[in-house]
């Protein structure tokens, strides 16, 4: 599938008799790059994610996925249709959990209605794109595996599809450290072969910085700092200032 690039034109979202959430969000994301989203806890980075794929619909502004509007999409067959396109990761997997993993990694390629060998084919094919034995692994349920290689199935089934756009909500969040790096490591290899446009919420500057190309910094649902990863070093923005120090005084550099 071609690269997608994905576009936020004056994104707002408050929800019925609610505060702003987001507000007035405009950033563009070039097809084939990887874009890190930061911020404190409820600033709105979930929320921003999810328009992309209309689990969340703005309440003004719009956000268009390879030119095409998400919030002009009405019915369900487009949505389905939209969301074959958009890879999505979270922190939890979200693998079904009577489901061996080769059916959970296929479950995308099921649901479009393709034949078992196909879906063999690729399931087997994604499965050790991340890493992971097909032959040892994929019979096993979820919970016969561990949290490091249940995440890697979650990986599997996002790209099952050969989705354009890949949205990442904190995909690392649950793993210890070691099983982080070598995760990241791995992303980060996927992503140089796969030339896919890349959303990806963090709380972790440095793995911002390994794995996107951008960074921007939302703070109280609004953008405050959109710069480029190699730029985050000597920024001046108090933004960035603040959470680079931030990241400093936790790891006593
Ligand atoms: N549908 C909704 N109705 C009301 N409030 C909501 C709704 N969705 C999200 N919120 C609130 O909006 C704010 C932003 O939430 P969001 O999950 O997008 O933040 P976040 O930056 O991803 O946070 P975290 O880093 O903790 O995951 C929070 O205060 C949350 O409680």
């Amino acid at each position: 599938m071609p690269t997608a690039g994905v576009e936020f034109a004056k994104v707002s979202y408050t929800p019925a008799g609610g505060q702003f959430i987001l507000r007035d969000i405009s950033i563009s994301l070039a097809a084939g790059s990887t874009t890190a989203l930061l911020g404190r806890s409820g600033s709105g980075k979930t929320t921003l994610l999810r328009t992309v794929n209309g689990l969340v619909r703005p309440t003004s502004g719009g956000v268009t996925v390879n030119g095409q509007s998400v919030s002009a999409i009405r019915s369900a067959a487009d949505l389905v249709a939209l969301r074959r396109g958009i890879g999505y990761v979270i922190q939890e997997t979200g693998l079904f959990p009577h489901m061996s993993i080769e059916r959970n990694a296929g479950l995308g390629l099921e649901l479009a209605g393709r034949s078992s060998e196909d879906r063999r084919a690729r399931a087997r094919e994604v499965i050790e794109q991340v890493g992971l034995d097909f032959e040892g692994l994929h019979e096993r349920l979820p919970w016969q595996l561990s949290g490091g290689q249940r995440q890697r199935v979650g990986f599997a089934r996002a790209l099952a599809l050969d989705p354009a756009v890949l949205l990442m909500d904190e995909p690392f969040g649950a793993l210890d450290p070691l099983t982080r790096g070598e995760m990241q490591t791995m992303l980060k290899g996927l992503l140089e072969r796969m030339g896919k446009t890349v959303l990806l919420v963090t709380h972790d500057l440095d793995e911002a910085l390994f794995l996107a190309d951008r960074v921007v910094i939302l703070s109280k649902g609004g953008v405050v700092a959109d710069l480029l990863s190699g730029d985050v070093a000597r920024s001046q923005n108090p933004h960035v200032k603040d959470y680079v120090s931030a990241v400093h005084r936790m790891v006593g550099r």
